[in-house]
């Protein structure tokens, strides 16, 4: 199938898809699921390509992949875990096994706490030794981070109760500057971590229980816990009542559903939370019963694989013309780069194709301004990915808004059609003349050609937030099993965490540099010069 698709690109490489793109082919290209519409049109994929591209999910197995997953079945085969989160947002409860055992009466009890928990501080019901809680601090790192902290900015217009926080990092001006914000008395600290075990967020939690300690008389009863690991937590002192749990069989990258979610649920209310659970679930029923050729998530899979493994680009930009998900870069980052950046498949072979791109990005209009000059003319091709919502939030400004719209539109138009040595000779003919017209009109040639999809829906609510968290989800699903990897693991990051446990004490002058390189002795040497 892979030499098929490459023989294929071949024969379509040079094709100015400017040239294609009629009323047929931006229906034809287009894809439109629930609230949302996926166009592909501005790519050089044709139907024969599409064909292939669908073709390979077949030979990859994928249908029978994606039952085995929403039936409970271990298809984390490397950590013998079933992959659930699916089951988060199951909210008609209909039986999920696993292991001989439905699982949703545990899934819709937690979801049932959280809410009351939630209200209760949103109402005042819940309060800290000073009053009504004013703050809430969520210390986690990757998963435990990166998704309530996307999810609470890209739903501000939803937040109306306390201010939300989120410390991730273990370098000391992250949680400093947070706490210098808050008051303990009227703070509730959530550490959220899976295993509750890791460094940055234990360091973190221990920091902030300190600093309430000092006001605070029972620390412990303004502190949750959210984490699979409940004996953990128990001995970090936080009552049970407080702590939210879930199963090994949801992934940190995929735990937002969950009570990992419990900050954005807290921020906009259990009800809009549920509304964005229910989002997520119509993107679940639309994944298992669409065919794969009217799938968004296949189809934005089947995309990434053509630019990726077989045009060869390396990265893909994400920009949202949309200033609230400004951290969905970031949270797709970890989503598909922690799952699908893996070389090896899940029989231990060798990957014989490229893993999964880069992905990286920034809302639009920023970005235009900043690094949207190496899209259009650098020598690398970026496929770009629009976001684009028909409304914002702001009615009185909605003038502003069409504006950003209108920047999102003739960015991928741009992008296509480009502008050609004879349309750049106009443009500056009036200025110059012989060599240094030539010169000056080859610095306003753009290539065009430059691929980017782009997904529209009206408004970003809680549900269409859902729906889109969703659609990332399977596609990475997607396109980890055409490549035949486990996307549910994560060992790449392992290496780093031993080796900083064992240089902590180096760093710190209890142990020397003699079992060290070159490089990381002398560097050792000179932080510990200026101070470390
Ligand atoms: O939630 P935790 O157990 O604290 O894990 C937090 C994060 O750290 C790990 O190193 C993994 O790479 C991430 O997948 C995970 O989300």
């Amino acid at each position: 199938m892979w030499n098929a698709l490459k023989k294929h690109h071949a024969t379509v490489a040079d094709r100015k898809f400017i040239e294609l793109v009629d009323a047929d082919r931006a229906n034809d290209f287009s894809v439109i699921a629930s609230d949302m519409r996926l166009d592909y049109a501005k790519t050089n994929i044709d139907k024969t390509g599409r064909d292939l591209l669908i073709d390979l999910l077949e030979t990859a197995g994928v249908t029978a992949k994606r039952d085995a997953m929403f039936a409970g079945e271990a298809i984390n085969e490397t950590e013998g875990r079933a992959v659930l989160h699916t089951a988060l947002r199951n909210l008609d409860g209909d039986a999920v096994m696993v292991n001989g055992k439905d699982v949703m009466p545990d899934v819709l009890r937690t979801l049932a706490n959280m809410s009351a928990f939630a209200e209760d501080v949103r109402s005042g019901a819940f309060t800290g030794q000073g009053g009504k809680i004013t703050d809430v601090v969520n210390i986690g790192i990757g998963g435990s981070d990166l998704g309530p902290a996307m999810a609470v900015n890209a739903l501000a217009p939803y937040h109306n109760e306390p201010r939300c926080h989120f410390v991730s990092n273990v370098d000391p001006a992250d949680i400093a500057g947070v706490l210098r914000t808050c008051d303990p008395a009227t703070t509730l600290v959530i550490v959220a971590s899976k295993t509750f075990t890791t460094i940055e967020t234990m360091t973190n939690a221990r920091t902030a229980q300190a600093w309430m300690a000092e006001v605070v008389t029972d620390t412990g009863a303004q502190f949750a816990a959210l984490s699979t690991a409940e004996d953990k937590t128990a001995a970090f002192g936080i009552a049970p009542e407080r702590v939210f749990g879930f199963e090994d069989w949801v992934g940190g990258r995929y735990s937002l559903w969950g009570p990992i979610g419990l900050s954005l649920m807290i921020a906009i209310g259990a009800d809009a939370f549920k509304s964005f659970l229910r989002g997520a679930q119509a993107m679940d029923v639309h994944f298992k019963s669409a065919d794969w050729s009217e799938n968004l998530p296949a189809l934005l899979a089947v995309v990434g694989i053509w630019h990726n493994q077989i045009c060869g680009y390396a990265t893909r930009a994400v920009l949202p013309y949309d200033n609230n998900l400004n951290r969905l870069p970031a949270y797709l980052q970890q989503l598909e780069m922690e799952s699908n950046g893996k070389g090896v498949s899940m029989d231990g072979a060798d990957l014989t194709v490229n893993s999964g791109p880069v992905v990286w990005g920034e809302p639009g209009t920023n970005g235009q301004h900043a690094f949207y000059q190496l899209i259009h003319q650098g020598t690398r091709v970026v496929p770009c990915e629009f976001l684009v919502a028909a409304r914002g939030h702001e009615d009185d400004l909605h003038h502003q808004h069409q504006l950003l719209v209108a920047n999102c539109l003739a960015q991928s138009e741009a992008l296509m059609t480009g502008r050609t040595l004879d349309e750049a000779r106009a443009k500056v003919a009036v200025k110059f003349d012989g060599d240094e017209l030539e010169r000056q009109a080859k610095h306003r040639v753009f290539p065009g050609n430059r691929p980017s999809v782009t997904i529209a829906y009206p408004q970003m609510t809680p549900f269409v937030l859902g729906q889109l968290i969703a659609l990332y989800e399977h596609r990475v699903f997607v396109e980890g099993v055409v490549l035949g990897i486990n996307s549910y693991d994560q060992w790449g990051v392992e290496l780093g965490k031993e080796l900083a446990t064992a240089l902590q004490p180096v760093v710190e002058g209890t142990a020397g540099t003699d079992n060290k390189d070159g490089s990381t002795a002398a560097l050792v040497d000179f932080l510990q010069k200026h101070g470390v």
